[in-house]
């Protein structure tokens, strides 16, 4: 993967890109969370070759029902429109869907404050996916910290990529249904927010009524780790991260330093764009990203 892989063969490739992520996040902030964890999604299974774009027929076994995805995955139309634009400006199809949601991430995070980084780019696209392997590798808000590291571990990412990209959690939503446990059951949740929360996640019924993921859902900040050291956690999974562990120093430094939450998270971000990417020959450039070509 190089960052100027399209230098020559579609110069307007990117800008194209930016364009359209500014636009939809824009008409809605939130979809710029959405984007990011289409990524994160990806790549977690399989490596970042845009599985989890494939819609479901007789022989795609869509991950867009795995567990993690299933009525909670977003952007996908977003993503088809930025596939529209790009091959129309690139005079055909060029640019692989893998890393259009690879640069989507990084638009996304900078139109919401965050830090910017170069994306490497030149992933080709699978013409499989994978339900069970989703099932098997896309972490559940349910672990603790040893299953955590175990699962980042399995991905060739250690304890700080799991603290550094966990801190995607400052943007975006989740339903109640991930978090309800905690709220209800979690000795190490801050009362006054378990009762925030319990408001508008009631223990029966409410399933996919959201909350944000931390106290500014459409800002790339810091707020999400100042949060855990309250306490003040959403997920099961984003707590364990500071709950008198390994990672607690990691937390703190991010609170202390945004600037190393900000270098740490592209460093990481990047390390996670470099699973298994499929190159030269490897897969296809899909004409549209839901489908194999034919
Ligand atoms: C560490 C393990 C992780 C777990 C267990 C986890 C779990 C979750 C869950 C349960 C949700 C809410 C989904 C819903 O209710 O529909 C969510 C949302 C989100 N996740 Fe994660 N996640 C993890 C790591 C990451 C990483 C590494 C990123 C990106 C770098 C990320 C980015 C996001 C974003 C941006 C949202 C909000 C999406 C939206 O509002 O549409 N997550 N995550
Ligand atoms: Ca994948």
């Amino acid at each position: 993967l190089s960052p100027d892989y399209y230098a020559n063969i579609c110069p307007e490739a990117l800008p194209t890109i930016k364009k359209v992520v500014e636009a939809a996040v824009y008409k809605e902030r939130r979809m710029g969370a959405s984007l990011l964890r289409l990524h994160f999604h990806d790549c977690f299974v399989n490596g970042c070759d845009a599985s989890n774009l494939l819609d479901p027929t007789p022989t795609i076994d869509s991950e867009k029902t795995a567990v993690a995805n299933n009525n909670s995955a977003r952007g996908f139309e977003v993503i088809d429109q930025i596939k529209a634009a790009v091959d129309e400006v690139c005079g055909g199809p060029v640019v692989s869907c893998a890393d259009i949601l690879a640069v989507a991430a990084r638009d996304s995070v900078v139109a919401l404050g965050g830090p910017s980084w170069e994306v490497l780019l030149g992933r080709r696209d699978s013409t499989t996916a994978n339900r069970t392997l989703a099932n098997l590798d896309i972490p559940s808000p349910f672990m603790d910290l040893p299953a955590l590291i175990n699962n980042f571990k399995n991905q060739g990412l250690n304890e700080k990529d799991l603290v550094a990209l966990s801190g995607g959690h400052t943007i975006g939503f989740a339903q109640c249904r991930t978090f309800r446990q905690r709220i209800y059951n979690a000795s190490n949740i801050d009362p006054v927010f378990a009762e925030e929360r319990q408001a508008t996640c009631p223990r029966t019924g409410g399933d996919t009524n959201l909350s944000p993921l931390d106290p500014t859902p459409a800002l790339f900040d810091t707020a999400y780790f100042n949060n855990l050291v309250k306490q003040r956690g959403l997920l099961i999974s984003d707590q364990a991260l500071f709950n008198g562990s390994s990672t607690d120093y990691l937390v703190k430094i991010y609170t202390l330093y945004p600037e190393a939450f900000w270098y740490d998270f592209a460093r990481s971000i990047i390390k996670m764009g470099n699973i298994k990417p499929l190159t030269g020959n490897q897969g296809q450039i899909r004409l549209n990203c839901r489908m194999v070509n034919y």
